[in-house]
């Protein structure tokens, strides 16, 4: 008797989404760095054209594809998802899981009826991983109740950023998650450690040899960089609807300096931002003398951080900044920034002009 054909193991994807600033890349920079012999193929989609998630996760995976400019959750139709995930599905990349990494602005319904609509038969939807900010969720969802829906649909809700919260609030959040999605699990975490078989199966390490090797970035993006172009919901006229998408009401600006910034003049740009420019993130270069390293940014509602790390080799010395908000003017936070740029001929400021920065600074 012929034995019944084996059946194909069917790679698992898994969109991980939370709202602005929960801590969705860290937890997925965490995964990636945990996932031992297991080979996570990720999707990232920025917010702005600007690829700020995509840079902070591409120096630790190399199976990568990125979509920025816009939410993937309005992609007009699943092709071009599904251009990603048939290149991370190739049986030349060898990847056991993939993991989409949604915008803060993202609709995760809206990605997983993509997942399940795709033609694809290697891959299968492998749930939802919703990041709650522990130290911003009521506020946050007090704006946006629509995030309720988001939790009430998850498979599993980190509560991620909880040791900015006490005993106390950690129960009522917990309690609260509780009700909004009754039965799903809810796992604390600091900087988005969780243990990595919450998500998926973690294989043994395999030695790194070439023929295991990951693939690399532009293995995949090179074969087809016309796809990595996002679907940017701004200039869509395509007719569907996206007013009820939490990133109806959002926009965002982006700012880009070859020039030195000058530290005191950004101080004082972030410390009188506006309430509703919830999100601030990106990588600014000062030039000053001690302080020429490159300083990631992150702002998320009152929360400020820098972030000082190296620059890589060869990496041009920019500022890149990206800023999300509603209802803000974004052409006086243009001009707000504009200013912070010294400009040609200007002498770079002092080194004491840094501490500003440095009063925020974790290393
Ligand atoms: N205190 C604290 N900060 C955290 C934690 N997790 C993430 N952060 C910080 O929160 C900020 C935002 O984290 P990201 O991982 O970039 O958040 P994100 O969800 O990817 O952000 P968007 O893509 O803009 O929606 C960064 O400054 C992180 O270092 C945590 O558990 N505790």
């Amino acid at each position: 008797m012929e034995a019944p054909p084996v059946a194909k193991r069917q790679i698992p994807v898994i969109v991980l989404a939370g709202f602005l600033g929960s801590g969705k890349t860290t937890l997925l920079n965490h995964l990636l760095g945990r996932s031992g012999g297991t080979r996570i193929g990720a999707v990232v989609n920025d917010f702005g054209s600007i690829e700020i998630d995509a840079m902070s996760v591409a120096g630790q995976v190399d199976s990568m594809v990125s979509l920025g400019n816009g939410c993937l959750c309005c992609a007009v139709d699943t092709s071009e998802l599904d251009g990603f995930l048939d290149k991370l599905s190739r049986p030349a990349a060898r990847i056991d899981v993939i993991v989409i990494e949604a915008s803060g602005l993202a609709e995760p319904q809206e990605l997983i009826r993509m997942i399940l609509a795709s033609d694809n038969k290697d891959i299968v939807y492998g749930g939802l991983v919703e990041v709650v900010d522990a130290a911003e969720f009521a506020a946050t969802r007090a704006r946006h109740p629509e995030l309720d829906r988001h939790v009430a649909i998850a498979d599993l809700v980190v509560l991620n950023k909880a040791d900015r919260i006490g005993d106390e609030a950690r129960r009522d959040l917990l309690a609260e998650l509780a009700e909004l999605s009754p039965g799903t699990p809810v796992v604390p975490a600091s900087y988005g450690r969780v243990d990595p078989e919450l998500l998926f199966d973690r294989k043994p390490r395999e030695e790194d040899t070439a023929a295991v090797r990951q693939l690399s970035f532009e293995d995949l993006h090179a074969a087809d960089e016309d796809d990595s172009h996002g679907h940017d919901c701004h200039d869509c006229h395509d007719g569907c609807d996206h007013s009820g998408h939490l990133h109806a009401a959002y926009e965002s600006i982006e700012f880009v300096s070859a020039e030195p910034v000058d530290p005191r003049r950004l101080m004082e740009f972030l410390d009188s931002r506006p309430e509703g420019l919830y999100r601030i993130k990106g990588f600014v270069y000062f030039g000053i003398a001690g302080h020429k390293h490159k300083f990631a940014v992150h702002a998320v509602g009152d929360f400020l951080r820098f972030y000082p790390s190296s620059w890589a080799r060869a990496e041009e010395r920019l500022t890149q900044l990206v800023l999300i908000g509603r209802g803000v003017d974004a052409g006086a936070l243009r001009a707000g920034l504009e200013r912070c740029r010294v400009t040609p001929g200007e002498p770079l400021a002092e080194e004491h002009t840094m501490w500003g920065v440095l009063r925020y600074a974790q290393a």
